[in-house]
């Protein structure tokens, strides 16, 4: 089966349509404040407004309160959440749309305690742990820690760059792949370049 690609981290319309050329399944807008490729839900909408049909727009959360989630979905029209912090089960299940939950993996018991508790998600995300930041680390981690077996389709991030793609997925074979640092020119803004490489790699 073909690897799923999202590119994350899409502040300008120019990098949006370069992955979607590429061949990118979803585009992803990161509404946590604190991050260089923060995007308002306003500019995330016009954007999104631009958009060809059958590409997947995904909102990224990172512990925000359901007021502003709710308000932020309905100005920037995202199709689908991740919740990219402490969020619980339960909490990712109230907004009646679908959604996936990154887990940063510390190690393997944890990981699959985590796995279990968010059987709700139509995927997991598999991102690093470093304390203190809660995603887009540009590092990768122990792959040797993923489940054979995992209860839900795998999404594998962290650190992966146009260079890594393809042992990541030869060896693992996610359901998808998820990349923001690796194709970029500087936080925030996309590489054209980087973002082709990084598309073929994933399915070789
Ligand atoms: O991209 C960010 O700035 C970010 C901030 C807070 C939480 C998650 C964030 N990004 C996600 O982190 C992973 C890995 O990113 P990278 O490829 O290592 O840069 C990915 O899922 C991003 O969507």
């Amino acid at each position: 089966m073909r690897t799923r690609v999202k590119i994350c981290g899409i502040t300008r319309i120019e990098d949006a349509l370069e992955a979607i050329a590429a061949g990118a399944d979803a585009l992803g807008f990161v509404f946590y404040k604190p991050s260089p490729r923060y995007i308002s839900p306003e500019k995330a909408g016009e954007i999104i407004s631009q958009l060809p049909p059958f590409v997947t727009t995904v909102a990224l959360f990172v512990n925000e309160p359901s007021d502003d989630i709710y308000r932020i979905l309905e100005v920037s029209h995202c199709d689908l959440i991740q919740f990219h912090g402490d969020e619980s089960a339960e909490f990712c299940e109230s907004f009646n749309r679908p959604w996936i939950k990154a887990l940063r993996v510390k190690d393997a018991s944890s990981l699959s305690l985590q796995m279990l508790e968010f059987k709700q998600a139509r995927a997991l995300l598999l991102d690093s742990y470093r304390p203190g930041v809660p995603g887009g680390t540009g590092e990768t981690f122990n792959w040797e820690l993923i489940p054979e077996d995992p209860p839900r389709p795998l999404i594998l991030a962290g650190g992966l760059t146009p260079e890594n793609i393809s042992s990541a997925v030869q060896q693992l074979q996610p359901y998808g792949v998820d990349v923001s640092g690796g194709v970029e020119a500087q936080k925030g803004i996309k590489d054209p370049v980087k973002i082709h490489a990084f598309i073929r790699g994933a399915n070789p």
